[in-house]
């Protein structure tokens, strides 16, 4: 046995305590004597490795419980060396504060039992720090009796800090489990083992009892919504969370009573004693994922709307477009975004226009109306434009939304449809729906202005018959062709309508007079009388026509239009094929005229026609210098007509030309008669304006001078001044044309009309007559004065018209007017026998 050296303790005499005590009791021992050497060695290794073993710590005490041994271990747990551990009370050296005395209890019982005590696990304060130990007490007798108790004391305080951290972490994982807001469920073997108060509340079941045992796929739909079978989609994600620990994903659950709702599944796998567990945490989503389906389906709305969608931030720059606004307009993102709303405007409307809904955006939140916008193409078209604000959760407006949709295909369609209700199937002209419209709108015009206008009601004579004989789609074909040739007689501010059947209503707006309204009544019965070429048919149609004339015949659109029906009815009854006015006195006018115009025309052909003439004398010397050729008509059955009479009808109807052309060429004739007879006389003819807007006017009075032989210096070409302030360029020509001619040329009724005294310098005018009316009513001396001033500072002749009195003619002579005309011209003509020349 090995022998070390050791410290003198208070317990010891010589060396190690424990080696020497339990030499000494091997020793002192009954059987001491009996063991052999080898077994004395054996007992010495064990007593050896007891004090030397650093797993258990070893001290015996006394009755006295003052330790009379420890081996090293022990030594080190009381953070002193051995021999400053012997000695002490054990109680000293382990202090067990409240449970000492159950501690020494224990001992108490060892000495007295001589019994091991049972062993318990102690907080003990040793050494400086605070130790679980597990102590073992065991009784020692020495010679029958008994000598120690032996304590083992076993270091379990890391063991018991780990039990204690597990209980602690045990703890409070269980409460998270109870408390958490999410739901939470322990999966063994596939089945429910237990879920937290979150899991009832979430999937609404009433007990724990309802799920444990149950698998996690009966809480759930057959399918989830990517069109999986729920099991098969859970087994997925299972052997996911296997192989990666954890598997995250968005759910469809059913719950308890039968609702549908979306969670988060956090499945996380722990194996535990070889047994796989899923732990499962369930988040109700409904709202994210009703919130994601919300925006969802804005997107899509706004991504495929029909119509096309902008949006822009506050300041009205544009944020985003949908892809329908590109179709629509054929501008792309790159184009539009970052850009002002405002760059877009079509320019149809103005500035003002937008202000205002602005204005009543910003106020309300909502404007919409119809505006005009443009393609990139640069194409208009008519547009629905829906702008919001939109507010944000402070309300402030944050963004706008503008709708744009296209309405041209609406506004085609519903033209088409008012077009339709409108007008009539068959000829397409305008119905009498569209009628009454425009009539009243003409009306209010003609109101307004103080103007007339004209109501034809125009009925075919005899259609049925055609219809009759040649079937109904003649007559439709017919019915056609009759509309086209009305529209050919009007102007384009008239209208001209069917009314049904064969009966066609036109409103003349804005007549000058009635003649207006018979002229054009006689131009549509003219252009109804031309033949039809239908098919192989050539066919002859007539219409009756009644005129009304507003206001003279009615101021409202139904006395108008009844009583134009009416005088169509006097149409048909005086013989069909003519036209009728509804006034009495308008119809005479109307005759009157109608028969003047015919009258004229064989007039003409006739030779009906003869000139008088009206001398003109020199004041000075009294002479006859020239005469006047003017017109009379010697009428079969009405005498003969003054110019007055007939000359207005001329006009209208288009025969000046002629009877003017007629009056050129007897004056000539009569002027070289008078030449032939020894009077050199000069005659002066009246042109109209009628003649002056021929092209040949030059042409016609040479041939007039050639074929009468008379030199042009003896013709004198009389002008109103409303040729000369009518004519441009055309006139000047004409003028100068004639000129060249070597014809005079006279100003007629000077004084009357002219605006522009300057431009007189610029004809090669040669007289000026003085107008009659300046003679009339006395004579009024200062215009007199003034012509007679400006023709001398001009160097023109000027002559005065209507001279009746001496008076007048003294008055004349006095301011040097060079000739004059009238009766007193006439009578001193008689008088000095000259009027013989005349004839
Ligand atoms: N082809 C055709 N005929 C029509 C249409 N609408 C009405 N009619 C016919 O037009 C004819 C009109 O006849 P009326 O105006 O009454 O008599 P009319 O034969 O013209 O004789 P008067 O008017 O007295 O000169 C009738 O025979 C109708 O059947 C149509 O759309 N197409």
């Amino acid at each position: 046995m090995r022998q070390r050296k050791r410290a003198p303790g208070r317990g010891g005499k010589n060396g190690t305590m424990g080696q020497h005590h339990l030499t000494s009791a091997a020793a002192d021992g009954p059987a001491a004597t009996d063991l052999s050497s080898l077994a004395l060695d054996v007992v010495a290794r064990l007593v050896a490795a007891l004090e030397r073993t650093p797993l258990v710590a070893i001290c015996s005490i006394d009755r006295q419980g003052v330790v009379r041994f420890c081996n090293e271990a022990c030594a080190a747990l009381c953070g002193r060396d051995a021999a400053d551990v012997v000695g002490r009370p054990l109680n000293e050296l382990f202090e067990r504060g409240a449970r000492q005395p159950d501690y020494d209890a224990l001992i108490e019982a060892a000495w007295h039992s001589g019994r091991n005590a049972p062993c318990g696990d102690w907080p003990v304060h040793a050494g400086g720090r605070d130790l679980w130990l597990q102590s073992t007490l065991v009784p020692v007798f020495h010679d029958g009796a008994l000598a120690q108790v032996v304590c083992m004391e076993v270091d379990i305080t890391a063991r018991k800090q780990e039990e204690q951290a597990l209980v602690a972490a045990g703890s409070n994982f269980r409460q998270m489990f109870l408390k958490s807001g999410d739901a939470i469920l322990l999966v063994r073997e596939g089945l429910i083992e237990e879920a937290n108060p979150a899991a009832l509340a979430l999937f609404r079941c009433p007990h724990q009892e309802t799920f444990v045992g149950r698998r996690l796929a009966d809480f759930s739909p057959l399918q989830q919504p990517g069109g999986m079978l729920s099991e098969a989609a859970a087994l997925d994600y299972q052997t996911q969370a296997h192989a990666q620990g954890n598997c995250r994903y968005d759910w469809r659950y059913l719950d308890c009573r039968g609702n549908l709702f979306w969670a988060e599944v956090l499945i996380t796998s722990v194996t535990l004693d070889h047994e796989f567990l899923f732990y499962v945490l369930v988040r109700d989503i409904s709202a994210r994922k009703n919130a994601e389906r919300t925006l969802y389906l804005a997107a899509q709305v706004f991504e495929n709307s029909r119509d096309a969608i902008l949006l822009t931030d506050r300041e009205r720059h544009i944020i985003a477009i949908n892809r329908a606004y590109s179709e629509i307009t054929g501008f792309g993102s790159d184009e539009m975004l970052g850009k002002p709303l405002s760059v877009y405007r079509s320019g149809v409307e103005d500035d003002s226009f937008f202000r205002e809904v602005w204005n009543q955006l910003d106020a309300t939140d909502h404007w919409q109306g119809e505006i005009w916008s443009r393609r990139k193409s640069g194409e208009l078209f008519p547009a629905w434009l829906a702008l919001t604000a939109i507010r944000d959760s402070a309300d402030h407006i944050s963004n706008y939304m503008a709708i744009v949709s296209d309405i041209t295909e609406r506004k085609r369609s519903e033209e088409h449809t008012r077009h339709l209700a409108e007008h009539d199937f068959l000829t397409d002209l305008p119905n009498r729906v569209l009628l009454l419209d425009r009539l009243s709108l003409a009306l209010s015009t003609a109101s307004r202005k103080g103007s007339m206008l004209a109501i034809l009601f125009l009925d075919l004579d005899r259609f049925k018959h055609i219809n009759d004989t040649l079937g109904h789609q003649v007559g439709d074909q017919l019915l056609k062709e009759v509309a086209a040739r009305l529209l050919k007689c009007v102007r384009k501010v008239d209208t001209v309508s069917r009314q049904g059947g064969d009966e066609f209503v036109i409103i003349l707006a804005d007549i000058g007079d009635i003649d207006h309204a018979a002229h054009v009544a006689a131009t549509v019965r003219a252009a109804i009388c031309q033949p039809y070429h239908i098919g192989t048919h050539e066919l002859n149609v007539s219409t009756s026509i009644g005129v009304s004339i507003y206001p003279s015949d009615g101021d409202d659109i139904d006395t108008l239009v009844k009583n134009a029906d009416i005088a169509m009815y006097h149409a048909k009854q005086s013989g069909r094929n003519n036209f009728q006015f509804f006034s009495a006195a308008m119809n005479e006018r109307i005759i009157e005229r109608a028969t003047v115009e015919n009258g004229l025309r064989r007039a003409l052909a006739e030779g009906q026609f003869e000139l008088a003439f009206e001398p003109e004398l020199d004041i000075a010397s009294g002479a006859l210098v020239g005469a006047e050729a003017l017109i009379r008509w010697r009428h079969p059955e009405l005498g003969v007509l003054l110019p007055e009479r007939f000359i207005p009808v001329a006009e209208d109807a288009g025969l000046m030309v002629p009877i003017g052309d007629w009056v050129l060429r007897e004056a000539c004739r009569h002027a070289r008669a008078w030449h032939d007879e020894g009077h050199p006389v000069l005659v002066a003819v009246n042109l109209s304006p009628a003649q002056f807007v021929q092209h040949d006017l030059v042409d016609n009075v040479r041939a007039a001078l050639e074929v009468s032989g008379l030199e042009a210096r003896y013709l004198e070409l009389e002008l109103t001044e409303a040729i000369i302030m009518k004519g441009g360029t055309g006139t000047a020509d004409t003028l100068q044309g004639l000129r060249a001619l070597g014809v005079r040329l006279s100003l007629d009724d000077f004084g009357t009309g002219w605006s522009r005294l300057g431009q007189l310098k610029d004809y090669p005018i040669d007289k000026l007559k003085i107008a009659q009316a300046f003679m009339r009513n006395g004579v009024d001396t200062t215009i007199i004065r003034t012509i007679i001033a400006m023709a001398r500072s001009l160097e023109m002749t000027v002559i005065a018209e209507g001279v009746e009195t001496a008076e007048q003619l003294e008055f004349l002579r006095g301011q040097g007017c060079d000739q004059y005309q009238g009766h007193h011209a006439a009578a001193a003509v008689k008088a000095i026998g000259m009027d013989g020349v005349l004839h």
